[in-house]
């Protein structure tokens, strides 16, 4: 199964065009982030959902803090509904650099994430909704089947991800990342008497595929050097990077010299963050994937130095 993320960096009707090519290129899922300073991810998978017929169509992923889970359940309600039943629900604890902008106090992800997927069940499931924080909610029609996945990386919201979800999306690209989340999220299920096949393990990417292997390494730097800044210890250590190299990388971004940032991120930082280089090689990097028991990949941003053209060249020589 290939997914492929697109960030609504861009105006919706041009990412809708470039749904449909991800469409028409054989990708079976379209995921958009959410982020409050990019277009709005509902209005943007509406565009979507009009521009396309088969794809299944993400949020990748919302979060319980920036909206009251009941709306949150009524605007993947009413995309199911525009799309004719292929919205799929993507949640994550949110990122803290977003809400410490935005003024909203992170509190107990793991618990706000676990309440709001409660929450959503019986929301979806046309009830009226006491407790996980409501008090008589209830939606007005009906929703149809919503899948409800989880954007986790952590290894308790790993497992939790294997208990309550239809799905997981961990941001990895490298193998050795899921060797160790893949059996969290199968332990999760079996703790909640799941059979662990229920639960479909993404690979939500960084990949860059072109012709031209240097041009694909470049255009990963950017997202790579975020991702480095991003990673917790733990994950760098696995990967053997030592937390001054990431630290450079970091301290480059907070001072906005990006320059620096690019000139810091290491071809190591680039294989252990990203899927990229020729078709041959990321095909190759997708097998390593598939073989820690992923079930689904998805090409996450930039996706290649041409977009257009990599969708293009990924449905030809990866899909
Ligand atoms: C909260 C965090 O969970 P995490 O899984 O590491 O979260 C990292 C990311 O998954 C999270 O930031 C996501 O929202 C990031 N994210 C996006 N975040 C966004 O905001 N927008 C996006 O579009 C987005 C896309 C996306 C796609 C895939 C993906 O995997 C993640 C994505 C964590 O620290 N988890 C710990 C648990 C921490 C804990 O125990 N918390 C307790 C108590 C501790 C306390 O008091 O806070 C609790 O919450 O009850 C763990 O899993 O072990």
């Amino acid at each position: 199964m290939f997914g492929i993320e697109f960030v609504p960096n861009e105006p919706a009707l041009k990412v809708g065009y470039m749904a449909k090519l991800a469409e028409d290129a054989g990708f079976d899922t379209i995921w958009i982030t959410d982020h409050y300073n990019n277009r709005d991810v509902y209005s943007t998978l509406a565009i979507l959902a009009l521009a396309t017929s088969r794809v299944r169509l993400g949020t990748g992923v919302t979060n319980p803090y920036t909206r009251n889970v009941a709306v949150t359940a009524s605007s993947i309600a009413s995309i199911n509904e525009i799309s004719g039943g292929r919205a799929i629900l993507g949640i994550g604890p949110g990122d803290k650099a977003t809400f410490d902008a935005m003024g909203i106090a992170w509190e107990k992800p793991l618990s706000a994430v676990r309440d709001s997927v409660a929450a959503l069940r019986e929301l979806l499931a046309k009830k009226r909704v006491e407790g996980h924080g409501m008090a008589g909610a209830q939606l007005a029609f009906s929703a149809g089947k919503i899948p409800i996945y989880i954007g986790a990386q952590g290894p308790k919201m790993l497992e939790m991800a294997g208990m309550i979800a239809d799905g997981v999306l961990v941001n990895a690209s490298h193998p050795d990342d899921f060797k160790y989340a893949v059996p969290l999220v199968r332990q999760g299920a079996e703790k909640a008497g799941r059979d662990p096949k229920e639960v479909e393990i993404s690979a939500y990417t960084s990949f860059s595929a072109d012709k031209n292997p240097d041009k694909a390494a470049n255009e990963a730097k950017i997202v790579v050097a975020f991702i480095v800044a991003g990673s917790p210890e733990t994950v760098l250590s696995r990967h053997g990077i030592e937390a001054e190299e990431a630290a450079a990388v970091s301290r480059a971004i907070a001072k906005g010299d990006f320059g620096s940032a690019l000139a810091a991120v290491t071809s190591t930082m680039i294989d252990v963050f990203s899927v990229s280089g020729t078709p041959v090689e990321c095909r190759a990097r997708v097998d390593e994937l598939l073989a820690t028991g992923v079930t689904q990949i998805v090409v996450g941003s930039p996706i290649g130095p041409n977009k257009e053209r990599s969708i293009k060249l990924i449905g030809k020589e990866i899909l």
